[in-house]
C-alpha cells in the first residue's frame, strides 16, 4: 500500500460526501480506468519525458554568494530562550581547549591523562587543575525527560512547525479551485505554477502536471474536482516512491563519524548541539570537533552546546587547519572509545576549489583513520530558504557525497515543500529537521507525519 493511501485512504472515502466536493464514483472511475489503461497498454503507457530544467549556471561567484548566505550571523552563541539543561549549569569556557563536563557520575571525569595531542605541532594542551575546580553539572534527568516524547506528540510537533508550509499549499489549491471549474489548458498551466510556487520544485511539478493531462483525458475528466485527489496522491506517491534511507547510519559496532557541512547560519552548530544531547542521552559517548576554525565565534557556540549537553569538545585556536582538528578528535575517540563523533565544519570558503580542497583534506584523515567513514555527510540547510536551499545542495553535492540532510527552522518557514524537491529531484534523503531551537526541536524525519503535516487539510 502506497503512503498515500496508508495516511489518507480511510479518509477519502469518509470525506468525499462532506469536506471534498470530488465524486467518489468519478474519482474511482478514474483509478479504474488509469489502471486499465496502464495494464492493457503498457506499451502504449504515458511516458513521463524529461523536461528541460530551469537551473541556473553555477560559477565560482555564485558559490562565494551561497557562502554569503547569512553574513549577519552573529558571535552570539545560542538564543537565551534554550531552556536546556538546568539553573545549575555553570559553564565557562577557558583558553584550554577541552571543555570536560564535570562531576555528574554519568559523566566522565577529567584527568590529566585526557589530553589532546596536537598533530603536527605536537603541542600537549592539559587540562589544568583550576579547570578541574570548574563545576559543570549537567541535570541528567531534566535531560531525559526533555527527550520523552509520545508518538503523539512529536506528531502534534509536526503540524504545528508545518503550520505555515501547509497554508502555502492550502492557498494555492484553495484558489486554484476556486479560480477554475473546467478542465482545460489553462487549468493545467495554473496547477503546475501552483505546484512550483509550493516550493516542490520544477521537476516535481511539472512531471504531475504532466501524468495528471493525460489521465484527465484517458477518464475524461470534466470538472477540475474530480483531479484534486489525484494531484495529492500522485505529489504523495511519487514522494513515498524514492525509498530513500531516513535513519541514520549509527554504527552497532564501534565509532561512528558524522560531518556537518553547510553554509553559516543555517543551523549546522546547532544541530550537531541537538544531536550531541540526544545520544548522550542515549548514553552513547559522543565526542564533537570544531573543525569550523574559520571563526573563533563558531568555535565557542560548539564549545557551549558542548556543555550543555554534557559532551566533550576538540578545539584548536581559530585559524588551525581543520583536518587536524579532526586527526586529534578521531585520535582521542579511538583511544577513548566513543561511540559518535560529531564534525563540525566551516561552509563559507571564498569559493568552491577551498572548500572541496578542506572537505576532501577532511574525508582524507578520517579514511585513513577509520576506512568506511565519515557513515554520514549532512548538509544543513535552511527551510525558510526555499530554492535557495537547493541550489545550496546541489552546489554542496559537486563538492562532497552528500549522504544526509538535515532541514532546520522547518518551524518558522512557509517552504516546507522543498523537502519534496530535495527528495524528488535530487535524490538525497532527509535525515533529520529542525522545528525550533530547543534541545528536543531535532526530530529524526518521519514522512508520515510530514506529509500528512502538509496536505490533511486538502484532503
Ligand atoms: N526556529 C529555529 N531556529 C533554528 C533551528 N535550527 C537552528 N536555529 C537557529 O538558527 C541560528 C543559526 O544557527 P547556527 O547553528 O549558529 O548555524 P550555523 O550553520 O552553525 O552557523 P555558523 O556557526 O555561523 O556556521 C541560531 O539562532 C539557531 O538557534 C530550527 O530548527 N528552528
Amino acid at each position: 500500500m502506497g503512503l498515500f493511501d496508508r495516511l489518507f485512504g480511510k479518509k477519502k472515502q469518509e470525506e468525499t460526501n462532506h469536506d471534498v466536493p470530488v465524486s467518489e464514483n468519478q474519482s474511482s472511475e478514474i483509478t479504474e480506468a488509469v489502471k486499465n489503461e496502464k495494464e492493457n497498454e503498457t506499451a502504449k503507457r504515458p511516458e513521463v519525458t524529461e523536461k528541460p530544467v530551469k537551473v541556473e549556471k553555477v560559477t565560482d561567484e555564485s558559490v562565494s554568494k551561497m557562502i554569503d548566505v547569512k553574513p549577519e550571523i552573529t558571535d552570539e552563541p545560542v538564543s537565551e530562550n534554550e531552556p536546556i539543561i538546568s539553573e545549575k549549569v555553570e559553564v565557562e569556557v577557558t583558553d584550554e581547549q577541552i571543555v570536560k563536563p564535570e562531576n555528574d557520575e554519568k559523566l566522565e571525569k577529567i584527568t590529566d591523562e585526557k589530553v589532546i595531542s596536537e598533530t603536527t605541532e605536537v603541542t600537549e594542551k592539559k587540562v589544568t587543575d583550576e579547570d578541574e575546580e570548574e563545576e559543570i553539572i549537567i541535570d541528567i534527568d531534566a535531560l531525559a525527560n526533555i527527550f520523552t516524547q509520545s508518538r503523539e506528540e512529536t506528531e502534534k510537533k509536526y503540524e504545528q512547525s508545518l503550520t505555515l508550509t501547509r497554508k502555502t499549499f492550502s492557498d494555492g489549491f484553495n484558489e486554484l479551485f476556486a479560480n477554475f471549474r473546467t478542465v482545460d489548458e489553462e487549468f493545467f498551466e495554473e496547477l503546475e505554477e501552483t505546484l512550483i510556487m509550493s516550493d516542490v520544485g520544477v521537476d516535481l511539478a511539472m512531471e504531475v502536471t504532466e501524468e495528471l493531462r493525460k489521465e484527465a483525458k484517458l477518464v475524461n475528466a470534466k470538472s477540475t474536482d474530480d483531479l484534486r485527489q489525484l494531484i495529492i496522491e500522485k505529489i504523495v506517491d511519487k514522494f513515498d516512491g524514492e525509498k530513500l534511507p531516513t535513519k541514520l547510519d549509527i554504527q552497532s559496532d564501534g565509532l561512528s563519524v558524522f560531518l556537518f557541512v553547510g553554509v553559516n547560519g543555517v543551523g549546522k552548530t546547532t544541530t550537531i548541539g541537538k544531536l550531541a544531547a540526544r545520544y548522550k542521552n542515549e548514553g552513547k559517548k559522543v565526542l564533537l570537533a570544531a573543525a569550523d576554525t574559520f571563526r573563533a565565534g563558531a568555535i565557542d557556540q560548539l564549545v557551549e552546546w558542548g556543555n550543555r549537553s554534557g559532551v566533550e569538545v576538540v578545539t584548536k585556536p581559530a585559524g588551525s587547519d581543520p583536518a587536524a582538528v579532526v586527526f586529534d578528535a578521531l585520535a582521542k575517540a579511538k583511544a577513548e572509545n566513543y561511540d559518535i563523533l560529531l564534525v563540525d565544519t566551516a561552509g563559507r570558503l571564498q569559493n568552491k576549489d577551498n572548500l572541496m580542497k578542506e572537505l576532501e583534506k577532511i574525508g582524507k584523515v578520517i579514511k585513513r583513520e577509520i576506512p568506511d567513514a565519515p557513515h554520514e555527510t549532512i548538509l544543513a540547510l535552511d527551510a525558510t530558504t526555499g530554492q535557495n536551499a537547493i541550489q545550496q545542495a546541489k552546489e554542496f553535492s559537486a563538492v562532497t557525497p552528500i549522504t544526509g540532510i538535515a532541514l532546520t527552522k522547518l518551524d518558522g518557514s512557509a517552504k516546507g515543500g522543498i523537502v519534496l524537491s530535495i527528495v524528488q529531484s535530487l535524490k538525497i534523503p532527509v535525515k533529520l529537521i529542525g522545528l525550533g531551537e530547543k534541545l528536543n526541536d531535532l526530530q529524526d524525519f518521519d514522512e508520515e507525519f510530514f506529509v500528512r503535516g502538509l496536505f490533511k487539510e486538502l484532503l
